[in-house]
């Protein structure tokens, strides 16, 4: 479906577009002293959850729709434009009535169809920026379905939040921000702010400059991280907050770099591009020429009953493959990957064969 989306920030000030605030409301003193600390700060939106899901019942859920009548305090204080999460349509219905600016669709909201049709329901008619959290699942199309319920609701000032996917087994990330998604996502929609939740990737607090910077280096429009005044004691989420300093820091740190890079003159990087456009031909021939091998391979198999998996000659390769890697500098972790996707496609055009 095409979309033509409106800056949910209004004025076309230029990126980063910055979002902090506490990851929960917990009391309205709280939520004032971060909002004051903020505000110095020119941020462009305060955040605080006010109904959270949590993995697990028993942690805390959030303080409820009396957290609103905080954040509209802090509209009123100091002139901040107030966002926060809804799951349904009475969350929706509050929000609008205690005049929150900006709503948010949590992640744990967008993997499910009937809630985001029934949010964009509740807002038929009404013209208020929404920004969409990437669903916990990486499902590009997902994604995208949400965004477009609320499109088809009238809603146009959209923004997507990038926080990252969930995954099993340990990694250094909270969910593993899989970048090609957001990425694809931009693609598709080169109008639609993309906003990275660097904290729900993270998990926790020393490594959130560093995924700040990638997603500032791959064109993203903004930032969202949670902020608290005291990070150790927050109800929720306390390893990965920071105080309103730290934080002030993060972005002063932040290097930002020009898109399209008009100014500078770009021969050498058109040089550059020109060698690489010549060695992704040769990658094509190459993927080519093995997978006409593997059918071959196919044909053999097929004439003498032997089965297509052959698990000691492609651990033989995978082991090489490692090795060749580690001795090149390369990554393992991608040349394992890419071999893999290799191996899986050798097999196709091998069953392609067998039928
Ligand atoms: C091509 C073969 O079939 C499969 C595919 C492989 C590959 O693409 O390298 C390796 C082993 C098999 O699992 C083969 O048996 O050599």
């Amino acid at each position: 479906m095409e979309m033509k989306f409106e800056n949910p920030f209004g004025a076309d000030k230029k990126r980063p577009y910055i979002i902090a605030g506490p990851c929960s409301a917990e009391t309205e003193e709280q939520v004032l002293g971060i909002a004051h600390e903020l505000k110095d700060q020119n941020i462009d939106l305060y955040r605080a959850g006010i109904w959270k899901p949590r993995t697990k019942p028993g942690s805390f859920e959030g303080v409820g729709a009396l957290g609103l009548k905080w954040l509209r305090r802090v509209k009123e204080e100091t002139g901040l434009k107030v966002t926060t999460e809804v799951a349904n349509r009475v969350h929706v219905d509050e929000c609008l009535y205690h005049d929150i600016d900006v709503l948010w669709i949590g992640a744990r909201t967008t993997v499910n169809p009937f809630s985001v049709q029934d949010i964009a329901d509740a807002l038929e008619g009404v013209d208020i920026p929404v920004m969409v959290k990437n669903p916990i699942n990486a499902d590009l199309k997902l994604w995208i379905g949400g965004i477009e319920r609320l499109y088809k609701a009238g809603i146009t000032k959209i923004a997507a939040i990038h926080r990252g996917f969930s995954s099993f087994g340990e990694t250094n990330y909270r969910n593993a921000p899989t970048w090609q998604i957001p990425i694809e996502l931009k693609r598709q929609f080169p109008d639609l702010l993309i906003i990275n939740d660097n904290s729900h990737i993270c998990g926790r607090r020393d490594i959130l400059k560093d995924v700040a910077q990638v997603a500032m280096d791959l064109n993203f429009d903004g930032l969202m991280t949670e902020v608290h005044n005291n990070p150790d004691k927050a109800w929720s989420d306390a390893a990965q907050q920071i105080t309103p300093k730290v934080f002030g820091q993060l972005v002063s740190d932040l290097v930002i770099r020009e898109k399209g890079g008009t100014s500078v003159d770009q021969s050498d990087l058109a040089v550059l591009r020109s060698k690489i456009d010549v060695l992704d031909d040769e990658l094509l021939r190459i993927l080519d020429d093995r997978m006409k091998l593997a059918e071959e391979i196919g044909v053999y198999k097929k004439a003498n009953n032997i089965s297509i998996l052959q698990p000691e000659r492609w651990n033989a390769i995978l082991e090489k493959s490692e090795k060749k890697a580690t001795n090149l500098g390369l990554s393992v972790e991608f040349i394992n990957k890419l071999f893999r996707s290799v191996h899986q496609e050798s097999i196709n055009h091998q069953e392609e064969i067998m039928k």
